[in-house]
């Protein structure tokens, strides 16, 4: 008896406690590079979010929904069935059991992923599910996305907003695809962003309890450094 309850004490004081990490910012942050390298770092789950409202989008568009019809969308929003895997090293996403991981990230899903994510039932549906998945996760997690520290966990142990220029968040998006037109990119990025912070329901918005960061003049290694210390000052508190 006295061994089990003195194993329980040393295994609390050498495993280090759960947090759950809130990041939240607009497009181009950094804020999936940040989130699952620091998770990895860490030992911390990861979830992305707008990899979920992507999925959505995507399995709207395959199956004929009109997504400017916001009661079609509304309607059909129950159907899907999303499974999100939680590695950081290896992040993976289903659709009714289809990986859809390349096809969430076409132009296509881009450019119409804010009119789903605007929608009431949507939101519902997808922010229950990233509770489900952040209560599961007993050693910690790292999610990221646009209403995770208003909205979807308002009591998490930590929150960040990252920011960075238009310019710069442009800059990053266009040097990932070969050939693509910065000021365009640019353009596309704003008017996403608008749309996203401009919507009813749970719009894009730093919580006041969050910590900015303006990532604009930091390298990523710069910026996973600071979060990393972050998540280890909250850990040592708790
Ligand atoms: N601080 C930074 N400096 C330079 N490039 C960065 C920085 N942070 C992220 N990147 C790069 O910018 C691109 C977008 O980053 P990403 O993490 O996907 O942003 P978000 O998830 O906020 O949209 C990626 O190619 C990433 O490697
Ligand atoms: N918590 C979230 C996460 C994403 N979204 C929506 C709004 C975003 O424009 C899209 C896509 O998000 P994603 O994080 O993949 O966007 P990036 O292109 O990586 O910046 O999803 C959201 O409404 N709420």
């Amino acid at each position: 008896m006295s061994t089990t309850v003195e194993t329980a004490s040393a295994a609390a004081r050498t495993a280090p406690a759960a947090v759950i990490v809130a990041i939240d910012g607009p497009s181009g942050t950094g804020k999936s590079s940040t989130s699952k390298a620091v998770a990895a770092q860490l030992g911390l789950s990861y979830l992305d979010t707008g990899a979920q409202y992507r999925a959505i989008t995507w399995w709207m568009l395959n199956n004929g929904i009109d997504v400017q019809d916001a009661m079609e969308v509304a309607t059909a929003a129950a159907k899907p069935v999303i499974v999100s895997g939680t590695d950081p090293g290896a992040p993976t996403i289903t659709v009714d059991g289809e990986d859809a991981s390349g096809p969430i990230r076409t132009q296509e899903v881009t450019s119409r992923v804010s009119a789903v994510s605007a929608v009431p039932e949507v939101r519902a549906r997808i922010t229950e599910l990233q509770r489900s998945i952040a209560a599961a996760a007993e050693g910690g997690i790292v999610v990221e996305g646009r209403d995770i520290g208003t909205t979807v966990l308002p009591d998490a142990d930590l929150k960040i907003f990252l920011t960075a220029s238009p310019e710069a968040r442009a800059a990053r998006r266009s040097g990932e695809v070969r050939g693509s037109d910065l000021a365009a990119t640019k353009e596309a990025l704003i008017k996403r962003d608008a749309a996203d912070s401009g919507r009813k329901t749970s719009p894009l918005a730093k919580a006041d309890d969050a910590v900015e960061v303006d990532t604009t003049e930091l390298t990523l290694p710069q910026v996973i450094e600071c979060v990393v210390t972050l998540v280890e000052e909250k850990r040592a508190a708790k």
